[in-house]
């Protein structure tokens, strides 16, 4: 990641900006109002997401009264953030933006309560909607108002951005690669005796799986079940909130280990695809330079077949102690990530991280299908979910190491379009992913513990990404990252915990 400045604020060869480096911190002007502006679009989150999950639980009386007590004083909230914002003299958008979200809150929280005066038990469809466009025109003006700020502070327009020369980024394992086996630990051949060349073999076939995404990947597909628990209806699609009675389903321990495993193989053998087929490239990056395949500690050849073998494995478990249906969608995510994402989509269009995030979701569709050989709706939101969180997971990584990437020939989204365009964009992402939370509360039925665990969730994940905004550093971003994988494990244990409850 070492290159001078110069090198760092060059055109590459995509036409498209690096980012500019700082020489100073960024200066935010009004840190106390950022604050606020980012309390009130928690505070409203936390609203919804409460809203949303007992009003149809709770009926009429004491949750709903505290509904409308919490509304009010929400309300309270969005109204004082815009009065200060206008009389503060901020940017003419976030007032408007803060003033809108204002009149909308209120018509959103009037039409709730004549709804309720008019006897409806439910949480209904245009509520939901009136408190998602409420939610998203405050996270709008919140993304509108640092973007003003960290220009303000550059003094040189919107577009100069991050990466404050402080210390030299290099990721949290000296930019090493995410497998964190292959690099430095792993001996050359000839420094060691037979036993310690076995060991440094295994690691490197190790290497090829990607281990240390494994563990996310699998509480996906445990959430994939544990909804299939709570949520699978009698017949057809609909979840619990569909007013579908649900079915019951029993996790039997020999379908979950089967799932789990037969998931550890398959994304063994995708990493190891993914090896083979980047080897070249990765050769031309710092994090990846050292991975066995790009070193030739593992022959291109026999990666392949350690791939190969590894698929096989993985769907004759799944065919054998799953259902088919689990089989085939895992035979599609091997093919998704292996071939559509790592040779089609990753070199070719800075829309690889959106499109190519559908492999990675699967496991929530392969879970739901182990136990139920179907397909139901609370598995498909919680797959959008987690394609709605893959940008606003990776673009933070793609951030902090721009210009290995760049190196790489990658169009990456802070390679051809810069920095701040792909902040905002993570910011939107990440409204997604919010909003998708919900959806999913509702959908599957899920409770307040769901809520609460969420929302103290997504406050971190915000909190980070504001961070992010103010100190400009490519750390900062490597942090919000780390917190995006803290928020996906925070929903799915929740969902976990949900189940359990249910028991
Ligand atoms: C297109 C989709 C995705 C891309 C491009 C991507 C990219 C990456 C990269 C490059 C790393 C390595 C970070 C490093 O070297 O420090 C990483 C780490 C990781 N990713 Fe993703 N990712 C994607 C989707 C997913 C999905 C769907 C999940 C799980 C549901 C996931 C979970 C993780 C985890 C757990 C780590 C390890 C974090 C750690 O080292 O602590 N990723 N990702
Ligand atoms: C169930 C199943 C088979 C799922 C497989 C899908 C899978 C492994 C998804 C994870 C996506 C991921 C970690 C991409 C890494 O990006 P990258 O490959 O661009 O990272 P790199 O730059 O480190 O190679």
């Amino acid at each position: 990641m070492a290159g001078t400045g110069e090198r760092r604020a060059a055109a590459n060869t995509f036409g498209g900006t690096l980012g500019e480096r700082r020489r100073q911190p960024i200066d935010m002007r009004s840190p106390r109002f950022t604050t606020q502006l980012t309390a009130t679009v928690v505070a409203t989150y936390l609203l919804f997401a409460l809203g949303a999950m007992t009003a149809a639980a709770s009926g009429a009386t004491p949750l709903a009264w505290g509904h409308y007590v919490a509304a009010a004083a929400g309300w309270l909230l969005v109204a004082v953030t815009a009065v200060r914002s206008w009389l503060g003299g901020h940017d003419r958008w976030v007032t408007v933006g803060l003033a809108g979200g204002t009149l909308l809150y209120l018509g959103q929280g009037t039409a709730g309560l004549v709804g309720r005066i008019g006897g409806a038990s439910d949480v209904g469809e245009f509520h939901l909607l009136g408190a998602v466009l409420v939610f998203a025109t405050l996270l709008l003006s919140l993304v509108r108002h640092l973007d003003r700020e960290v220009a303000a502070s550059d003094g040189a327009g919107a577009e100069a951005v991050a990466g404050i020369d402080d210390e030299p980024f290099e990721g949290d394992r000296g930019g090493k690669s995410v497998d964190g086996l292959d690099g430095d630990g792993v001996e050359s051949p000839e420094r060691s005796g037979s036993g310690e060349r076995v060991r440094d073999r295994v690691r490197a076939y190790a290497a090829l799986t990607k281990p240390r995404l494994m563990w996310l990947l699998c509480l996906l597909a445990l959430a994939g079940m544990a909804l299939a628990r709570i949520a699978a209806p009698t017949s057809g699609g609909g979840g619990a909130a569909a007013g579908a009675a649900t079915a019951n389903v029993t996790l039997h321990g020999i379908t979950v280990v089967a799932t789990l495993a037969g998931g550890v193989l398959a994304i063994g053998a995708s990493g190891t695809f993914n090896h083979v087929f980047e080897h070249d490239r990765d050769r031309r990056m710092d994090r990846t330079a050292d991975r066995p395949v790009a070193t030739a500690r593992v022959p291109v050849r026999r990666a392949a077949a350690f791939g190969v073998a590894l698929a096989a494995l993985s769907l004759v478990v799944l065919w054998t102690y799953a259902t088919p249906l689990a089989t085939l969608l895992t035979a599609a995510a091997i093919v998704y990530y292996s071939v559509v994402y790592t040779v089609v989509l990753k070199p070719n269009t800075r829309w690889n991280t959106a499109i190519g995030g559908g492999s990675g979701a699967l496991p929530a569709l392969i879970g739901w299908a182990a136990v139920t050989g179907s397909i139901g709706i609370p598995a498909i939101v919680l797959t959008a979910l987690v394609v709605a969180w893959t940008p606003a997971h990776f673009y933070n990584l793609a951030i902090a190491y721009r210009e290995d990437y760049a190196a790489g020939g990658y169009p990456m989204l802070p390679v051809v379009a810069g920095v701040s365009t792909t902040r905002r964009r993570t910011c939107y992402w990440l409204g997604g992913t919010l909003v998708a939370t919900v959806l999913l509360g509702v959908v599957a039925d899920l409770g307040v513990l769901y809520a609460v665990v969420t929302t103290v969730a997504a406050a971190v994940f915000l909190r980070s990404i504001v961070r992010q905004y103010e100190r400009g550093t490519d750390r900062a971003a490597y942090r919000t990252f780390h917190a995006s994988n803290a928020y996906l494990g925070a929903v799915l244990a929740a969902v976990l915990l949900e189940a359990l409850l249910v028991g």
